[in-house]
């Protein structure tokens, strides 16, 4: 159903005030060819209604020749800051860039992040956008997911379709994606809710079950028969299964690049308001099908890069997979189990 400007100017000005937006401070949205007109036009509106100055950057598209998906987490990397230091100047100048053209897993974000600019993604339809408005809880609950991987020193993940996989810990931090951008230097997404980190380099190893009706992005589809992923230190050495298998097997192979078949970041969904089901209600070409990486009780791996989280590995490959019906484990502590979310039971504190 379509989203009136009046609750997205609202919707904004609730991410703004939790993003700590003040007077005077200076926004810069970067847009593209790809940026949906209400939630630009909505966001401008939002951000000089809380008295700040905003810019708005406007960047060609790149990559067309190269990706095989319109979606722009299919291929990473370069993007239109690749080489474009006029652009980079203004966002490290800015305190806080809206990205409403997708910079993710690309150097510049990381640079322009360390100057101390915070970034907040948001690329999906405005109904996705104010159905899965962040919240202080969603926060809370993030943090608490973060905290427990921060601790940890394996996350090991079973199914019954077989997967039996275990990934030590330590490494990388745990990114926490809640939807807002509340310290300097912080990049998150709107909409998400959900906790991820990357296994230590070439640490994870097991199998990998993509089970009838889990989920390939940027593919957004429901895989219809079982893929076996063979996992040897750190990477997807195998690939088994029927027209599926073949499918992912294929595209992959079109990027011609080994670091495509490292495992990714690793995770599970943490968003109550995000569900497995959306995924063919939406034109494909709308969304980056974030409801599928973020519903509550996935377990969320990914293959492709890890310099996201200060990794060496780049590489233009990113597949996220979200799975159902698994249990996750963070030593010995299930923080998941057969796809039911195991909520934190808060003493009086
Ligand atoms: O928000 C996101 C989106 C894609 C991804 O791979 C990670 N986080």
């Amino acid at each position: 159903m379509a989203v009136s400007d009046y609750q997205l100017i609202a919707a904004w000005q609730h991410v703004l005030t939790l993003s700590r937006l003040e007077r005077g401070q200076t926004v810069t949205i970067l847009t593209s060819a790809i940026t949906h007109p209400q939630t630009l036009a909505c966001a401008l509106i939002a951000v000089q209604s809380m008295g700040a100055v905003v810019n708005r950057l406007d960047l060609p598209p790149v990559n067309a020749e190269k990706s095989l998906s319109r979606d722009p987490l299919a291929y990473l990397g370069t993007t239109p800051l690749t080489g474009n230091p006029a652009a980079i100047a203004a966002l490290k100048a800015s305190d806080l860039v809206l990205d409403l053209m997708t910079l993710l897993f690309s150097p510049e974000q990381i640079d322009i992040l360390e100057s101390g600019t915070k970034i907040l993604l948001a690329v999906e339809p405005p109904e996705i956008l104010v159905r899965c408005l962040p919240t202080a809880e969603d926060r809370e609950r993030v943090l608490a997911a973060s905290a427990l991987i921060t601790n940890a020193k394996e996350m090991t993940v079973v199914s019954d379709a077989g997967t039996d996989l275990r990934c030590p810990l330590g490494e990388f931090p745990a990114i926490s994606e809640y939807g807002f951008v509340d310290e300097p230097g912080r990049w998150d997404h709107w909409p998400s809710g959900f906790s991820l980190t990357w296994p230590n380099e070439q640490g994870a190893n097991g199998t990998i079950v993509i089970d009838t009706g889990d989920i390939l992005l940027p593919q957004k589809s429901y895989v219809g028969s079982p893929i076996t992923l063979t996992v040897k230190n750190g990477y997807a050495v195998k690939i088994e299964g029927g027209i599926d298998a073949e499918r992912l097997s294929e595209y992959m192979e079109t990027f011609n690049d080994p670091e495509g078949y490292a495992i990714s970041h690793i995770g599970w969904g943490l968003q109550k308001r995000a569900y497995w089901s959306t995924l063919e209600l939406y034109d494909r070409e709308q969304t980056i099908g974030m409801d599928a990486r973020a519903f509550a009780g996935n377990f969320l791996f990914s293959l492709g890069p890890n310099n996201e989280a200060g990794g060496s590995r780049t590489t233009a490959c990113h597949i996220d997979i979200p799975l159902r019906n698994c249990t996750v484990r963070l030593d010995e502590k299930a923080v998941v189990i057969k796809g039911k979310l195991q909520e934190e039971r808060h003493g009086t504190q």
